[in-house]
């Protein structure tokens, strides 16, 4: 597969090349040549299908021929190494659990493919490849934990200070080796826009080989495609209009689902699920896509002012804003609808949620008022004990940590801070000796 920039100023190039650049030349974000649907037969076999047989049909034409069959059987193995389970909340809603995973957080699929990736594309390489992200809190933890070790990888991650939680904050600053963590005196936009400026600096890219592993990256971004698939496995004897409410923040995840329906997975439509932070909803609303920044809320993941996937959407819709519109709805929701919809869950249906999932049942409830023949799956995107102070202030009974998160509960923080773009080139430069 190839892949061009979104920016059309670029040359076209392979998988593994995009995954090594990250980001395109001329700044674009890459996106596939071709989409080919899967047969009819996949769909009609899929309950016969194991979890790691639908995500290697999903992804094989995106990686080939650059990763061969046998070895992305093997990384498709390795990543998937944890459950996905569908979770029914009542007869219309449902929620899809996607913590199970190293970090409890739905980016520990993406990260966990990518670093494989990259650790194959790189066995014979002397050369070392810095990976660079901006978290607002779940990609950094998956990145470092997923990265830990990899021959020939650094990792930076830059995060806004104060502004994630503290066990997403422990999972991102306490496994040090590789890792390097940098606490930004901004906010999450800051970060992206610092990552984004490195990979067009001439003087750091002619000295390092620079990538990302932001959504932005292919490898990162592509794998998020399997889960609508075992959701789709799970419900789809039960239910025929199956709609998903994705908490969006980089809209990397709803964007991949829309990739999964282009493979022609039978998704009725879809739901962004937003907090304040709401460039979308409005998008949707007066068609007029206006960046902002980011504000701070109880989800703080989805805490994006400027989400970096909105442009592959646009291209999956070919900027056809009414196609667009037919397939995708969006609302926004505050911090006080967040927790009384965190109330809610566990006192109606027993479920304790985490805030993003608690947007995103808000994003189901929102779209079944005019649509209540269908089925509404919300994503889990983390578990709730990632924000044990918003959670145990609303939920009457004591949260049992799991081990993920009672591993790095005690670790030492380190992280180093910085506010400026000339901060972060001074720390890359560090990390050549
Ligand atoms: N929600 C994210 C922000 C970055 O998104 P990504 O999917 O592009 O890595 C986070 O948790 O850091």
């Amino acid at each position: 597969m190839n892949y061009y920039s979104l920016n059309k100023k670029a040359p076209n190039t392979s998988f593994k090349e995009a995954v090594i650049k990250g980001i395109a030349p001329d700044k674009g974000l890459y996106f596939p040549e071709t989409i080919t649907p899967l047969p009819a037969s996949f769909f009609e076999n899929i309950d016969n299908l194991s979890y790691e047989a639908i995500a290697f049909e999903a992804i094989k034409q995106f990686v080939s021929p650059d990763i061969p069959e046998d070895v992305l059987k093997t990384i498709i193995a390795e990543t998937l190494s944890f459950d996905f389970p569908v979770v029914k909340i009542n007869d219309q809603v449902s929620t899809l659990e996607l913590f199970h995973g190293p970090t409890m957080a739905f980016k520990d699929v993406g990260a966990r493919f990518m670093a494989r990736c990259l650790g194959y594309f790189n066995q014979n390489n002397t050369e070392e490849v810095t990976v660079l992200v901006a978290t607002s809190g779940d990609t950094g933890g998956a990145v470092a934990n997923g990265f830990l070790g990899v021959k020939g990888v650094k990792v930076v991650i830059l995060y806004p200070s104060g502004k994630v939680s503290d066990i997403q904050e422990k999972q991102l600053t306490t496994l040090k080796q590789n890792i390097t963590a940098l606490e930004v005196d901004g906010v999450f936009d800051d970060c992206q826009d610092m990552v984004k400026r490195a990979f067009l600096d001439d003087e750091l890219t002619s000295k390092m080989q620079l990538t990302s592993a932001n959504s932005i990256n292919v490898a990162r971004w592509l794998p998020q495609m399997f889960y609508f698939f075992f959701a789709y496995k799970q419900l789809h004897k039960t239910h025929k209009k199956i709609v998903f409410s994705v908490p969006s923040g980089n809209f990397g995840n709803i964007c991949a689902g829309m990739m999964a329906q282009q493979l022609g997975l039978p998704i009725h439509h879809f739901v962004a699920a937003n907090n304040e932070n709401n460039v979308v909803t409005e998008y949707l609303t007066t068609r007029l896509y206006q960046p902002k920044p980011s504000v701070q809320t109880i989800s703080n993941a989805m805490d994006v002012g400027n989400p970096s996937n909105f442009i592959r959407i646009q291209e999956i819709y070919k900027h056809n804003f009414e196609a667009l519109k037919s397939n995708l709805s969006s609302f926004s929701f505050s911090d006080d609808q967040t927790r009384e919809a965190l109330k809610e869950l566990y006192t109606d249906f027993k479920y304790i949620a985490d805030p993003h999932g608690a947007v995103g049942y808000l994003g189901c409830k929102s779209y079944l008022k005019d649509n209540e023949d269908a089925h509404c799956v919300f994503l889990e995107t983390a578990h709730p004990t990632k924000f044990l102070n918003v959670v145990e202030d609303i939920i009457p009974e004591k949260i049992e940590l799991p081990s993920q998160i009672k591993a790095v509960m005690d670790e030492e923080k380190a992280s180093i801070p910085i506010a400026h773009y000339d901060e972060l080139k001074a720390v890359l430069f560090n990390t050549l000796s």
